[in-house]
């Protein structure tokens, strides 16, 4: 199969702090995502992690910090900006269009960053291009072959199963092209047979296809197994960081999550880390 994108991109993430009110949500987190891998953030709920998300996308202005992409600062561009130098992402809660059909919500995604009207490009009217026609279509068919989803191609969204809906999410997301794919929560809720295949998925979006993956999980299973590169964060700051195997047996990681340790000490240590910045 031929890459819809060459290669992924890279994503620096310098600094980052946001603060809701007087609330801090994430103080001076920096982290990346080389090209090309898999890299995963993780910490417990409340962590920032969702925030974090909506910053690297644009959803979320940091009061500090910058992101880059492949090393241009993208800190100032808009979402749909993002969107178009190769950003694309799925949500925690499945945002497709219950009513239609899988091609269709496909066929949106490419839409996200193309100056064509969306009623026009699903009906193929208007000033569309044919050839960039041929080839989106194409480019859907294989999206469609890869993901294995040619039989509910005509099925409306909102009668397939739950792990099929995540899938054709990700197959909306792969419409757009992306050089970057950021994926929240991609396991939730699904059962082990519908992770399994998601986790394969996911690596073969990257071995196959060269996008960079950043993905924010829960499930640490699928963590360990498919990620190249673990960020933590815990209380809006980076607490550990590394190959799964180095992450996993962090002690302040094991803390954070299993409540051992002493949090009140954590969290001090983090104030003073802050404070001396
Ligand atoms: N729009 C908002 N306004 C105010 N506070 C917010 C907003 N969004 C998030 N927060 C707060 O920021 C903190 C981090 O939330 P966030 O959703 O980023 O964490 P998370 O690590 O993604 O959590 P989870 O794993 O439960 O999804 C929480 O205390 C949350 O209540």
């Amino acid at each position: 199969m031929s890459a819809p994108s060459d290669r992924g991109a890279t994503l620096e993430v310098e600094r980052v702090s946001l603060a809701f009110g007087g609330l801090k949500v994430l103080r001076d987190v920096s982290f990346k995502a080389e090209a090309g891998s898999v890299t995963a953030l993780i910490g417990p709920n409340g962590a920032g992690k969702t925030s974090m998300f909506n910053c690297i996308s644009g959803f979320y202005k940091p009061s500090q910090g910058r992101v880059l992409l492949d090393g241009k600062d993208v800190s100032n561009v808009k979402a749909h900006g993002r969107a178009a130098l190769g950003m694309a992402r799925s949500f925690q809660n499945i945002a497709l269009f219950r009513g239609m059909t899988v091609l269709d919500n496909i066929k949106l995604g490419r839409h996200t960053h193309l100056k064509t009207n969306i009623l026009q490009g699903l009906f193929h009217i208007g000033p569309a291009a044919r050839e960039e026609e041929a080839l989106r279509a194409e480019i859907e068919r294989k999206i469609i072959d890869f993901l294995e989803i040619d039989h509910i191609r005509n099925k409306p969204v909102a009668m397939l199963p739950y792990g099929l809906q995540k899938r054709v999410e990700l197959a909306r997301a792969l419409a757009m092209q992306p050089r970057i794919l950021l994926l929240d929560e991609p396991v939730a809720g699904m059962n082990r047979e519908e992770t399994e295949d998601m986790a394969r998925f996911i690596l073969d979006v990257k071995e196959e296809w060269g996008v960079t993956i950043l993905m924010v999980e829960h499930d640490m299973g699928l963590v360990m197994d498919i990620s190249d590169h673990v960020a933590v964060l815990n209380f809006g700051q980076k607490i550990a960081e590394g190959v799964p195997s180095v992450v996993q047996n962090d002690p302040e990681v094991a803390a954070a999550y299993l409540g051992s340790g002493d949090p009140a000490a954590l969290m001090r240590r983090l104030q003073a880390e802050e404070a001396g910045a």
